[in-house]
């Protein structure tokens, strides 16, 4: 053992507040989190993102924060639970420097409960405290088939919060009867507007919204005592618990614990990401072209950095349903395409090749 002089009280004592943001495919998540990471003041936040895609698009278009404070796991962390998210929390925590908060970003088609699961379930709940389950809902598409998304259903329905984003986009009728219908899903649902992510912090980081007991049933821990604070525990102990689940004995229990709550895991709905890179630049004529004609109808969502022969800069490029956005900036990596497109039933070989034709001549061909 060690010297018990020496225990450090470096875990907060009712463990580190973590917040996740869910919403379906281009609700706003990212938007929100820089709009967090941009205006709170006293907080220094480390930030897990899950991309559903092999390219980390999001990390690249979210507001300059310390590199150090960011996680990074592709795929999708409901799909993932032992080795993508529950590690990821853990690099995180293990870290020197003073961290006062964790926000977590989910993929647009994750089911958020094996996620509020694995933090009240395993033993990430002794150094975290689930503050509240954050959902983005994009107000002017949002409609109540829920895009035929069971995940786009789940995530309202666990939603300590819901923000109905993008006000601005929508009729105040169509907002009205949004929220009528979350209603229904989530009886109660504290719901607010944004544009923008444009929300007051105070509301929605550090609210202790969620609440343990109402997935007690789920845990199977109905009469277990709730845990006490950690304070008095041992930094090794607690690095033990970490590397428990990587050797052979407890990592079986974990896999029984992670099968369990991944039988209700929805297979990401049936989306399915196609990511494209290139270190050619494409012509803008034919990119458009390609966007106004070959697209598919299929692609829910597309985003990524462009590089074009015409252009010197970096443009950022969004798709969300219907509309699409392209916006400038300065390279921060050397210049590349990286384009990822999530939808149903897509054909990446098609989708891969027609970008390909975008591209410009390779010199030799020329
Ligand atoms: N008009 C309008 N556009 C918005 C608003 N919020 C976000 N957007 C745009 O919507 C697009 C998608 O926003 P993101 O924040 O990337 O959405 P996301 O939920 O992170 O998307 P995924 O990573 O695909 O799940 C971007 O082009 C945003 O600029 C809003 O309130 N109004």
């Amino acid at each position: 053992m060690d010297d018990p002089n020496k225990k450090v009280l470096w875990v907060p004592k009712r463990g580190m507040p973590i917040t996740i943001i869910t919403g379906f495919l281009g609700s706003g998540k990212t938007t929100l989190l820089n709009h967090i990471l941009s205006n709170n003041k006293n907080l220094k936040i480390a930030v897990l993102v899950n991309e559903f895609g092999d390219i980390n698009i999001d990390s690249q278009l979210l507001v300059s924060i310390d590199e150090n404070m960011l996680e990074l796991s592709n795929g999708c962390i409901c799909c993932t639970i032992n080795d993508g998210l529950v590690d990821a929390v853990y690099r995180i925590l293990e870290r020197s420097d003073r961290i006062d908060y964790m926000v977590i970003e989910t993929t647009g088609v994750a089911d958020p409960l094996p996620i509020i699961l694995t933090f009240l379930g395993t033993e990430l709940r002794d150094f975290t405290r689930l503050d509240a389950i954050v959902t983005m809902v994009d107000a002017e598409s949002f409609t109540p088939d829920c895009f035929d998304s069971e995940a786009a259903l789940k995530q309202i329905a666990y939603a300590d919060i819901t923000i109905l984003n993008k006000t601005d986009l929508a009729i105040p009728e169509k907002i009205e009867s949004l929220e009528a219908y979350i209603r229904t899903i989530k009886e109660g649902a504290r719901i607010l507007h944004s544009q923008h992510g444009n929300v007051p912090l105070p509301l929605i980081l550090d609210v202790g919204h969620n609440q343990r007991e109402t997935y007690d049933e789920l845990l199977g821990e109905g009469d277990r005592p709730t845990h006490s604070d950690n304070d008095n525990e041992d930094p090794k102990d607690r690095h033990h618990h970490h590397h428990d689940h990587q050797d052979h004995h407890d990592h079986q229990d974990h896999h029984d614990h992670h099968d369990h709550h991944h039988s209700s895991h929805l297979d990401n709905d049936g989306f399915v990401s196609i990511s494209f890179e290139s270190d050619r630049p494409f012509e803008v004529k034919k990119f458009e072209t390609f966007l106004q004609e070959r697209l598919p109808q299929n692609v829910f969502r597309a985003k990524g950095i462009i590089w074009f022969q015409e252009s010197e800069l970096a443009n950022i490029f969004q798709l969300s349903g219907p509309r699409f956005d392209l916006q400038t900036e300065q390279w921060k990596t050397s210049p590349k395409n990286q384009l990822v497109f999530i939808g149903r039933g897509l054909n990446g070989e098609q989708i891969r090749q027609q970008l390909m034709d975008c591209l410009t001549r390779t010199p030799s061909l020329q």
